[in-house]
């Protein structure tokens, strides 16, 4: 015994002298004991691995045990396997199986090892077919288990971190210590303490000895400082995977309420790109294929899970770009004309509540579903600009005077140039500046401000498409993220699920939007005595609600008009509009389209 402790001691001498240590046996010597240390040490070292193994072979054991001494329990041993298996489908989260296939797995694995324990205790483990059953189950069972990217991702950083004393004395950083790790999608994140005289800084140079002997790829390990700030400690991000080497598809909503920061996407370092857009104003930038309408359905993903927002959208390229997710935009101007009445009806909007705030003494619009924020993105600003120039009288009224009334712009275009912006303030009205890549290094100042090429933000660089540069007033340091990816199944699927749960405007609001089209409908015939109203998409407020409704089925576009909007529209509850719908649907006038939308049947040309 004196004998193998003093082998252990050489070994670990060696080791510390950079050598592989050697384990040299003579004839006469303890040769069972060395070969039970090593293997007792592989046992050990891959017991994840063998955890099947040790299952099956623990069951063997407790049903011999069993047979001989309690066969009678097999019943017990039945119900305990039924409950534990349903309580582990149905509330594994709370032990960590945070998916539903982990819980799965784990009731599966529960209620089979169950099964066999009982038949074994009842008939023992010989009685045939059962020591079969076990055998192949082992295996069959193993594979998830050892295929499970979590559980091998733990076990490789458990053994990162076993190693940390030789990591830590190899690169110069000796006495330092792992206090605790976790692992991650992308990889993992340890705190340290740091020994006595180390600092941060001492840590951050050693990273790429650091990268070398974690065996990662070059860039993989990030130092930061600990939330407590404390001198002595920091935190280690250690990357498995590069965030960004491939689109990362999108996870769904991060947000049901504005008031949150929502997540574009990962930064290089996996953290996530969130950001607050509550009383902001949004500038997205870029060249054309760069990711703009990519890093927009990101935005209207988060937003249309929000119930405190309503979205309305101009997209002068008919529509191209935002229409598949038209059931949970409230309102989408797809002409220049609908453009410049939705921008006025939204000054309207701005200009009751500020009166509304004024006359209730608050100073800002707090939103909530009965009172939402107003968001209104627009794509291709240029456009605008170029199709409807007096539009971009109302954004500048929005851009400057909006935040506090929850009345805000996001605004896409490929070079926001003062003529692409429109003469007034709108661009030095944006908050939150996102740059995905563009084309010229001059356009980084044009899209992030003035000198903030110079200052690092080098959008021209960025090498794929989603790829960004956040600048807000929580982001001032350039670092690079990639926005999620929406396919077009994930866009049609979101908007569906979110369609039916859209937020109305508030009654302020909605009158505003009345009393401004009542006072565009009076200028114009007043100006063309004899030409009608240009058909926009609110209806002629004195109409009746049940007519109003009628015209908006027979003036929808084929896909069918979205539910939210007839309720919009004609200012009644969602059940009022399906009651109405189901009126004209059973007398042939109006049919369904899809879920939540509506248009006039074709064959109908009577009114109800
Ligand atoms: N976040 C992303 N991750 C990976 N690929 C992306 C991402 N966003 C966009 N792409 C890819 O780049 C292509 C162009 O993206 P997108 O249409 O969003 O660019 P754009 O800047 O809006 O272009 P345009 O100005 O011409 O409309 C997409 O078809 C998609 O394949």
């Amino acid at each position: 015994m004196t004998r193998t402790r003093g082998l252990r001691r050489h070994a670990r001498r060696m080791r510390r002298a950079g050598l592989q240590p050697m384990i040299v046996i003579n004839s006469d010597d303890q040769l069972p004991d060395v070969i039970a240390v090593v293997l007792g040490r592989a046992l050990w070292r891959y017991r994840s691995e063998l955890a099947p193994f040790t299952l099956a072979l623990i069951l063997l054991i407790t049903a011999v045990t069993l047979h001989v001494t309690h066969p009678g329990w097999w019943v017990a041993i039945l119900i305990g396997t039924a409950l534990s298996a349903w309580l582990l489908a149905l509330a594994g989260h709370r032990v960590g199986l945070t998916l539903r296939a982990e819980r799965l797995y784990a009731a599966t694995v529960a209620f089979a090892a169950g099964g066999w324990l009982a038949a074994a205790t009842a008939l023992g483990v010989l009685y045939r077919p059962l020591p079969q059953l076990l055998f192949f189950a082992t295996f069959v069972l193993g594979i998830p288990w050892w295929l499970h990217r979590r559980r091998r991702a733990r076990v490789r950083v458990e053994r990162q971190l076993a190693a940390w004393p030789d990591i830590s004395q190899a690169i110069g950083l000796t006495g330092s210590r792992v206090q605790s790790a976790i692992v991650d999608l992308w990889g993992w994140r340890a705190r340290v303490a740091l020994a006595r005289g180390q600092t941060i800084q001492d840590v951050t140079a050693k990273i790429p000895a650091l990268e070398s002997a974690l065996g990662t790829y070059r860039g993989a390990v990030r130092v930061y400082p600990t939330t407590d700030d404390r001198a002595n400690r920091c935190e280690l991000r250690v990357l498995d995977i590069d965030p960004h080497a491939d689109a990362i598809p999108w996870p769904g909503p991060s947000v049901t309420t504005i008031t949150e920061p929502l997540d574009l996407g990962p930064f290089e370092d996996a953290a996530p790109a969130h950001v607050l857009i509550l009383r902001r104003h949004l500038l997205i930038g870029g060249a054309t294929g760069s990711g703009k309408s990519g890093g927009i359905n990101v935005l209207i993903g988060n937003l249309s899970a929000c119930r405190d927002v309503v979205i309305w959208a101009v997209d002068l390229k008919r529509g191209m770009e935002l229409r598949p997710w038209a059931s949970c935009i409230d309102r989408l101007a797809t002409t220049p004309e609908q453009a410049r009445a939705l921008l006025r009806d939204a000054v309207a909007i701005l200009e009751a509540r500020a009166d509304h705030l004024a006359a209730t003494g608050r100073r800002v619009w707090e939103p909530s579903p009965k009172m939402p924020a107003l968001i209104i993105i627009i794509d291709e600003y240029a456009e605008l600009s170029d199709e409807a120039p007096e539009a971009t009288g109302y954004t500048d009224s929005i851009a400057r005077r909006g935040r506090a009334v929850a009345v805000q712009l996001i605004a896409a275009t490929q070079r926001p140039t003062q003529k692409a912006m429109g003469k007034g303030a709108v661009r030095s009205q944006m908050d939150v500046r996102i740059a995905f890549r563009v084309r010229e290094r001059r356009d980084v100042d044009l899209i992030l401000g003035q000198g903030m090429l110079n200052a690092g933000w080098q959008a021209h660089s960025l090498d794929a498409p989603g790829k960004f540069l956040l600048s807000a007033p929580e982001h001032d340091v350039p670092r690079r993220a990639r926005a999620f990816l929406l396919t077009d199944d994930m866009v049609r699927e979101t908007a569906n699920r979110h369609a039916l749960s859209r937020p109305q405007l508030d009654e302020i609001s909605r009158r505003a939007v009345e009393e401004a089209a009542t006072l565009a409908a009076t200028a114009h015939a007043t100006e063309n005595p004899r030409e009608p109203e240009p058909a926009t998409a609110q209806p002629e407020p004195k109409e009746t609600p049940e007519a109003t409704l009628w015209a908006m089925l027979k003036a929808a576009p084929p896909e069918g008009i979205p539910v939210p909007h007839l309720m919009n529209a004609t200012g009644k509850s969602r059940r009022w509009v399906y009651y109405q719908l189901n009126g004209h649907a059973t007398a042939g006038r109006a049919v369904q389209i899809s879920r939540g939308r509506w248009r006039a049947s074709d064959h109908t040309d009577h009114s109800p």
